[in-house]
């Protein structure tokens, strides 16, 4: 299996897996250590015999001595042998194979691949991107010489020209700037700037033999690739022929990827109109006048709202703790419907469905909780679902079923997003995000109702979420015989 994600999870096991490895390391260095010490011990005595030996009158001379002297000398290199080739410090290394996958160089791959992601979607130019800066926001640590030499790398081994000349010209003003450290071959850099630029059309010769009759057509490219050339590759990302890019070729059809992209890149921006409420709500259930949920209007047309620490931190302590373990890289439903398929550019990040054989009681609490602010019933929900999204997780615009609660834990900007209403919720640590994905009087998709998970720019997001359906539900229509106009 590909794998793609950079969750937290995966982090946390690579941590620990490196970690494990260098136990093994330590624990190898110590029996090398005491081996080396006996070996030197066993010289030393060896020594100390022939010494004595030497010393003695009549050395060699009778046959018993001679026999008796033999005999020690085999033992003796039987001795040494056995101390220099029985490394029984080796057997320190028999368990680390196990864990090959998580190490080596495809771990820097995907994270390479994340940023990759980020810069396109976002519209990041490297130099931005390795000053750790975005939209005037930090989010990461500079990058140096090096780490964008490796960038260029990873672009130029994944057919993306584009982003080779742009973190190779990154990396080599910041080779000069930084007293030119030796990670970098300039040579190298120069071979991946000049092999890059003939790809992407920057290429003077040919621009000068080619132009003739069609002048307008290539000074026109031209201008192009001289803007790219200073930073404004992104106003050209859609000719790139990686597979990254494929999250924006999909995304140029639909209309409403622009708006996806727009509110994403800028963040939050409710306004408080005089419909915004929020309201302590009850709804007329006795234990709830005791502990009301805090309601917040996001939206009427369909309903979408917040409801305001529903979910404990002790309860999401849980929840993490029980996902960890289980964890698997995010799928989707096909578009046949004919099973699950992992596809990057849709979705990416972790995924554990919570089942009966967790036996997780709390969340039988929870279902109340959802089922009195929703109004719905929870009997024929899907199960709960935890997403755990890392750098650049995401989840392209698309619709689901009936209703749906999401109960989020942030550290950051973790934003869900539906680019046809115009409208950004944020995630926000215990609280619930809940709208309607049918109409309620006709149970007909709204289509309004289309979200996404915002790429992910720094530190994480997790959500659990749960779907609600039409079955056991009071509705005022037939959901069983009901056909969907699209
Ligand atoms: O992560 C989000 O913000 C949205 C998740 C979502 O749409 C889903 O799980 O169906
Ligand atoms: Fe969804």
């Amino acid at each position: 299996i590909q794998r793609w994600h950079t969750s937290q999870i995966m982090l946390t096991k690579l941590y620990d897996v490196q970690n494990d490895h260098f136990n093994v390391l330590d624990n190898y260095a110590n029996l090398e250590t005491k081996r080396l010490e006996e070996l030197k011990n066993y010289v030393a005595a060896v020594y100390e015999w022939r010494d004595n030996i030497k010393t003695k009158k009549q050395f060699l001379h009778d046959h018993m001595d001679v026999f008796k002297v033999m005999t020690q000398m085999l033992q003796h290199y039987f001795q040494i042998d056995d101390l220099i080739k029985n490394k029984k410090s080796l057997e320190a290394f028999k368990d680390i194979d196990e864990h090959k996958d998580l190490s080596g160089e495809h771990i820097v791959l995907l994270a390479h691949r994340a940023l990759r992601r980020l810069q396109l979607f976002y519209a990041i130019p490297a130099s931005d991107m390795s000053a750790g800066r975005f939209n005037e926001k930090v989010i990461g640590d500079r990058m140096d010489a090096c780490e964008c030499c490796v960038m260029a790398k990873y672009c130029l081994e994944g057919n993306d020209p584009y982003g080779v000349l742009d973190w190779a010209v990154e990396a080599y003003g910041k080779w000069e700037s930084e007293g030119r450290p030796e990670c970098v071959d300039p040579d190298i850099l120069n071979y991946y700037i000049v092999s890059s630029s003939v790809y992407t059309g920057f290429n003077f010769m040919n621009l000068i033999i080619l132009s003739g009759p069609n002048y307008q057509e290539y000074t026109e490219k031209f201008e192009r690739y001289y803007r790219l050339m200073k930073n404004e590759l992104f106003e050209l990302e859609k000719e790139s022929t990686t597979d990254i890019m494929e999250v924006y070729e999909y995304s140029i059809g639909h209309g409403y990827m622009k708006d996806f992209r727009n509110l994403c890149k800028h963040g939050v921006s409710r306004t408080l109109t005089k419909y915004s409420k929020c309201r302590y709500q009850t709804n007329n259930l006795f234990y709830r006048i005791l502990m009301p949920f805090k309601e917040e209007d996001i939206n009427s047309e369909p309903l979408i709202k917040i409801y305001h620490d529903v979910l404990y931190d002790d309860e999401i302590l849980k929840i993490k703790t029980l996902a960890l373990e289980n964890m698997k890289d995010a799928t989707v439903k096909s578009v046949d419907g004919k099973g699950d398929s992992l596809i990057e550019k849709t979705r990416s990040g972790q995924v554990y469905w919570i089942s009966k054989v967790d036996a997780v009681e709390y969340l039988d609490a929870l279902d109340t909780r959802i089922e009195s602010f929703t109004g719905f019933s929870t009997k024929t929900a899907e199960q709960y679902q935890i997403v755990n999204y890392g750098l650049g997780g995401h989840y392209l615009p698309h619709h689901d079923s009936f209703a749906k609660a999401i109960l989020t834990d942030v550290q950051n900007d973790g934003y869900t997003s539906f680019p046809l209403l115009n409208i950004i919720a944020p995630a926000e640590k215990g609280a619930a995000l809940v709208w309607n994905n049918l109409h309620m009087s006709n149970g007909q998709k709204f289509y309004e109702s289309l979200h996404g998970s915002c790429p992910l720019l720094k530190g994480n997001k997790w959500i659990m979420t749960r779907w609600l359906y039409e079955e056991g539900q009071h509705l005022p229509y037939d959901w069983k015989n009901n056909v969907q106009i699209i």
